[in-house]
């Protein structure tokens, strides 16, 4: 039996530490959850088990979150919980079919059970069975009731109440917070990853959503205040939204792929064929396709930097850089991190597919056929020095062309950027720190640095925002 448990930030036990739980370990000892009423008990502030961690060991100080549902996420939001110092009563229609599934802290019982000691209620069950619950609601009175569903892409559209106002309107004494949903049950099982720890949190009452997003840090993850609950819907839409940002840039690639290959394909294979009746249709699937990769690769880098160059000389030709920028030139703006990296992803694949050229049997009967030449002719040494060093420094050049793309992906993840500075981010980006993106208008600034500049730096090939 492991488990690691600092009360009031002293190791009260032995040293493992359960794979999947480092989220807790980020836990700020100030910052952890408190519930009402418990503002002055001891903090417990980290606190990470395994599942065979006996509910005998969970401190009876520690803060009670109730759960009603047992289905999968439930299971995941009772071993994050456990695993971040909360007490965790799961409330099930049975009790008795479930509770070998939980972690042995999680104390599985019946809802009217589970509901009646803790402040804060997870409802982990689907909008259908609210109404299941109505039999609860003078138990649940004055309680926070957290809603972490997700509707399915037909109910979102069916229903015009997001799932947390209709909670809210069947329980209109308690307190209804929207959060969790974006949250998978393996992220919230094996804790929060790099890129998916923000939680979106809305409620009608700030004090609840200020307890529930201390709950969500504790459980290592960042809440993002996204006010009202009607906001819900909004919130709830977002695990349906597939890749929302890369759609056109994904289809400009696209784009641009099929232009190039169509023409390296006429050129290349069709042209021969008519022409000289040469059949080199054997290139389709590599060589084509190696040839029209580096000329996607390039347009889309120079649409990278392009916008850039618009920008300046639009806030030129205007003679001030504090109007907006037409709706095209600020999409333009905005995109340009999701087209660099898929100039960086055509790179890639150039870079692969060049080094399989040689594997090709059509380029061992080219070597083949060019010795038997040799012997013919009667020729013993074929080396032609200028051939020689235009492809080694075709290759040298191609490598460390790569490597600067490379550095620029690198640069471009969150994580990374967030650890750089100004100065270093723009040594690496140098262009795109004069990248403009303004759909942003200043009114109240004095605009004289680079305080005034950054409104917000999402990564990469630059959204560096300029008022
Ligand atoms: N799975 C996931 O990755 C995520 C799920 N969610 C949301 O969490 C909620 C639960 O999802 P999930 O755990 O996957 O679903 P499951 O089907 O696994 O679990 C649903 C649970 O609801 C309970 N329940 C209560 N009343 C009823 C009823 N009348 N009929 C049927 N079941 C009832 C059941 O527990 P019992 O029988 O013990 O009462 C059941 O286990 C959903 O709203 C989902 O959108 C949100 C984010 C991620
Ligand atoms: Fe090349």
């Amino acid at each position: 039996m492991a488990a690691w448990c600092l009360v009031n930030g002293t190791p009260a036990q032995g040293p493992e530490r359960p794979l999947g739980m480092e989220g807790g370990g980020n836990l700020d000892p100030q910052s952890v959850a408190k519930m009402p009423g418990e503002m002055d008990k001891p903090l417990i502030s980290h606190h990470l088990v395994d599942s065979n961690y006996s509910l005998a060991e969970v401190p009876s100080e520690a803060p009670k979150v109730g759960i009603l549902g047992s289905g999968d996420f439930a299971h995941s939001l009772a071993t994050r919980l456990v695993g971040s110092g909360f007490c965790v009563l799961v409330g099930s229609r049975n009790p008795k079919r479930t509770a070998g599934l939980f972690p042995a802290a999680a104390q599985v019982t019946s809802q009217e059970e589970a509901v009646a000691c803790p402040e804060v209620i997870l409802v982990a069950m689907f909008r259908e069975h609210y109404s299941s619950l109505c039999s609860l609601r003078d138990q649940l009175t004055g309680k926070i009731l957290v809603d972490v569903s997700n509707p399915t892409e037909q109910e979102h559209l069916q229903y015009h109440q997001s799932n947390a106002e209709y909670l809210a309107s069947l329980f209109p004494t308690s307190t209804v917070v929207k959060a969790f949903n974006v949250i998978s049950a393996w992220t919230m099982q094996s804790g929060p990853r790099d890129g998916n720890r923000q939680v979106p949190i809305c409620s009608n009452h700030p004090e609840a959503k200020h307890t529930i997003s201390l709950m969500a840090r504790s459980m290592g993850f960042t809440p993002v205040d996204m006010g009202s609950l009607a906001s819900a819907r909004e919130v709830e839409a977002m695990p349906l939204r597939l890749l929302p940002d890369w759609k056109v840039p994904a289809l400009l690639a696209l784009g641009l792929f099929v232009f190039f290959y169509a023409y390296n394909f006429t050129r290349d294979v069709l042209q021969p064929y008519v022409q000289e009746n040469k059949n080199k249709f054997y290139k389709l699937p590599v060589s084509v396709v190696n040839t029209s990769l580096p000329c996607v690769a390039f347009v889309l880098l120079s649409l990278v930097y392009l916008p850039g160059v618009l920008a300046a000389a639009l806030q030129l030709q205007r003679g001030t850089k504090y109007r907006r920028f037409p709706d095209w030139l600020d999409h333009w703006l905005q995109h340009r991190k999701q087209i660099g990296l898929l100039s960086f992803f055509c790179a890639a694949l150039h870079v692969l597919y060049s080094l399989c050229l040689p594997l090709r049997r059509s380029h061992r009967y080219d070597l083949v056929n060019l010795a038997v030449k040799q012997v013919l002719a009667n020729n013993s040494h074929l080396w032609v020095e200028e051939e020689v060093w235009r492809m080694e420094i075709y290759i040298s050049l191609g490598l460390l062309a790569f490597g600067t793309l490379s550095l620029l992906a690198v640069t471009s993840l969150p994580s990374i950027a967030n650890s750089l500075n100004w100065k270093e981010f723009s040594f690496v980006q140098p262009s795109q720190q004069r990248g403009v993106s303004a759909r942003t208008t200043v009114s109240s600034c004095d605009h004289t640095g680079p305080h005034c500049i950054l409104l917000s730096r999402s990564p990469l090939w630059a959204s560096w925002r300029w008022c």
